[in-house]
């Protein structure tokens, strides 16, 4: 089976998308784990089918506020809920493709269809978008950051045990803040870090370095793919955490953050209602055809 596909990224979490606009590929496990072989396949952190969102029926009550769904997996074949940089590349895609006629996107925003619910989209600039990821949570609630956190953390390649903060961004995310930089660097994510409890769906988990007030470092493992160059809903997560912990120590709540990753840098945008929009580049860099 011959496949036409497009290559792009956001800040390096790199994604294969592939345009089933008749809803014909029934895309296996087996065949993401293929496509995303950064020896024997294209290789990306994700695969993304673009699909209408009446098509699928596990999102069919989605059709009336988007046209296009982002069937988002991860490198493993695991579906995900939620992708940050995904969503924007997903965007910049429809764009391109020109996708989006008779789709209402007025004032430069798209709603896009996710497994967590309906995503709205804003074109800031050409190649730079921002995503409302809706609803999120501190999973442990007042008391979790009343605490320090929810669950632990096994530092890897150290006997050491770290307080974390368990938030649900769509897709689970566990946040631990280290002391120093150096830390951050030393750390060995070639194998997923050990949570305690065991989350039940498993999580992303992302460490963070405070540089300033507004500014943190972050280093991530995915969930389904493993250290990645970025993680948006990752970044996400890391300005929530990193808010809580300013504002218990002292520090006032702090709504703009600036989260460099490997791969570049992401703002979140924090707001008093309680939205978190996340923005950053969106880049389609190949197109070609693949034999499944
Ligand atoms: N890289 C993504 C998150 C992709 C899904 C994640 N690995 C999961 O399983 O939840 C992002 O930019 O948010």
């Amino acid at each position: 089976m011959q496949l036409t596909f497009t290559k792009g990224h956001g800040t390096e979490n790199d994604f294969v998308l592939l345009p089933d606009l008749d809803a014909t590929l029934d895309l296996t496990a087996e065949q993401v784990r293929r496509i995303t072989d950064r020896h024997a396949g294209i290789g990306a952190d994700g695969v993304i089918r673009v699909v209408r969102t009446r098509d699928v029926p596990e999102v069919a009550d989605q059709a009336g506020a988007a046209e296009w769904f982002m069937d988002y997996r991860n490198a493993d074949g695991s579906a995900a809920e939620m992708c940050g940089n995904g969503v924007r590349v997903f965007v910049a895609y429809l764009l391109r493709e020109k996708l989006l006629d008779g789709v209402d996107w007025t004032g430069g925003v798209l709603a896009v269809a996710t497994r967590a619910g309906t995503k709205h989209v804003r074109i800031e600039e050409a190649d730079h978008l921002a995503v409302d990821l809706g609803a999120w949570q501190v999973v442990g609630g007042q008391q979790a950051l009343d605490d320090g956190g929810d669950c632990q953390v096994a530092l890897p390649g150290t006997d050491g045990l770290v307080a974390a903060l368990s938030l649900d961004l769509g897709n689970p995310h566990t946040v631990v803040m280290l002391p120093n930089e150096p830390d951050l660097e030393a750390l060995d994510l070639s194998t997923a870090p050990t949570v305690i409890p065991e989350p039940p769906n498993g999580t992303n988990v992302e460490f963070v370095v405070l540089v300033s007030s507004g500014h943190v470092r972050m280093r991530v493992h995915e969930r389904g793919v493993g250290e990645t160059r970025s993680c948006g809903t990752g970044a996400a997560a890391a300005a929530l955490a990193a808010r809580a912990w300013v504002s218990v120590a002292g520090g006032g709540e702090v709504d703009l953050w600036r989260v460099d990753v490997p791969g570049g840098t992401l703002l979140v945008r924090l707001s008093a209602e309680g939205t978190v929009e996340l923005a950053g580049p969106a880049e389609l860099v190949a197109d070609g055809t693949l034999t499944l």
